[in-house]
C-alpha cells in the first residue's frame, strides 16, 4: 500500500509521494496506473519526494505515459509547500531543490503560520538548439506555416502565438507537434495568446499528459519566448486554465523566477 497526497499548483495536479523509505519501486509503471482518471487516484502524474545529498529535498516527475520529466515548475512549487510543512515544520523558508534539471531555489511567502505562494528560481533558459533540443539551425522552427520559439527550462517546450486561446488547436494538433521530427526527445506545446505588455494567456499541450490546467517550466518558456519576439515586458503575469503564475525574466542573471500557489487536495493509499 503507497500513502500518497494529492496536490495542485494552478491546477496541475500530481500524486505525491514520500519516497523516502523507497516505497516505490518502480515509478515508470506507477505512474500510468495512479494517474489514470477512470481506473487510479487521477492526476497529470507522479511526484516522488525523498533526501537528497546535494539539496535539502529532492524531487522525480513521471507523466501518465511512464515518463520521466527533467523538470516540473507546478511540482517544485508543491514539494516545496510538502516539506516546508512536513519536513522542516516551517523552521525555514527557504531551501535547495534537486530536480533532474539541477537545484533550485525556493522562497516560500507565508502570512504568519500559513502559505501564501512559493517563489522558485528556475534558472536561465536554454535557447540552444542542440541544448533544447530541436534540430534546427536556430530555436525558430516552422511547423503548419506557424513559428514556434524553442526554449528548454530544463525540458523542452515549443512556444507559438495565436489571436485566441479559446480556438487554439490544442487537442487537434498538439499530439502532432509533440511527436515532430523537430524534436528528438519529443516537446511541451504551448499556444499563447498576448493581453498587454505584462499579461498574457496560455494553453499547453503537455509532452506525455495532455492538455493540462497549467505547466509552471511552460509559463517561464512562454515569457522567454514573449521577451524574445517583443511582445511583452520581462515581468508578466500569465492566465493559465487553472491559474494564473507571475513570471519573471531577471535581467541581471538571465535567471526565470515563478511565484504561485501550492494546494493540498486530499491524502490516501493506493494499492499497488
Ligand atoms: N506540468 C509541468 C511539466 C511536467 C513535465 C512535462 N510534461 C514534460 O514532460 O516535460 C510543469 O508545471 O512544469
Amino acid at each position: 500500500m503507497i500513502h500518497f497526497t494529492k496536490m495542485q499548483g494552478a491546477g496541475n495536479d500530481y500524486i505525491y509521494v514520500d519516497n523516502r523509505n523507497g516505497v516505490v519501486k518502480d515509478p515508470t509503471q506507477l505512474s500510468p496506473k495512479i494517474s489514470d482518471r477512470h481506473f487510479g487516484v487521477g492526476s497529470d502524474g507522479l511526484v516522488l519526494i525523498s533526501l537528497s545529498d546535494k539539496a535539502d529535498v529532492r524531487m522525480r516527475m513521471f507523466n501518465p505515459d511512464g515518463s520521466e520529466a527533467e523538470m516540473c515548475g507546478n511540482a517544485s512549487r508543491c514539494v516545496a509547500r510538502f516539506a516546508w510543512e512536513r519536513f522542516f515544520k516551517k523552521a525555514k523558508d527557504e531551501f535547495d531543490l534537486e530536480t533532474g534539471a539541477g537545484i533550485k531555489h525556493i522562497v516560500i511567502h507565508r502570512d504568519g503560520e500559513n502559505f501564501k505562494s512559493a517563489t522558485v528560481d528556475m534558472g536561465a533558459p536554454i535557447l540552444e538548439p542542440a541544448k533544447i533540443p530541436v534540430a534546427a539551425e536556430t530555436n525558430k522552427i516552422t511547423l503548419d506555416g506557424c513559428e514556434f520559439t524553442c526554449v528548454s527550462m530544463g525540458n523542452p517546450h515549443a512556444v507559438t502565438f495565436v489571436d485566441s486561446v479559446k480556438t487554439a488547436p490544442v487537442h487537434t494538433k498538439g499530439p502532432d507537434y509533440e511527436i515532430d521530427s523537430f524534436f528528438p526527445r519529443k516537446s511541451n506545446i504551448e499556444f499563447c495568446e498576448l493581453v498587454d505588455s505584462t499579461h498574457a494567456k496560455m494553453r499547453v499541450w503537455e509532452r506525455g499528459t495532455g492538455e493540462t490546467l497549467a505547466c509552471g517550466t511552460g509559463a517561464c518558456a512562454t515569457l522567454v519566448a514573449c521577451v524574445l519576439n517583443g511582445k511583452t515586458s520581462r515581468a508578466i503575469d500569465l492566465e493559465l486554465l487553472g491559474g494564473t503564475l507571475h513570471i519573471e525574466w531577471r535581467e541581471e542573471d538571465s535567471h526565470v523566477m515563478m511565484t504561485g500557489p501550492a494546494e493540498f487536495v486530499f491524502e490516501g493509499t493506493f494499492e499497488e
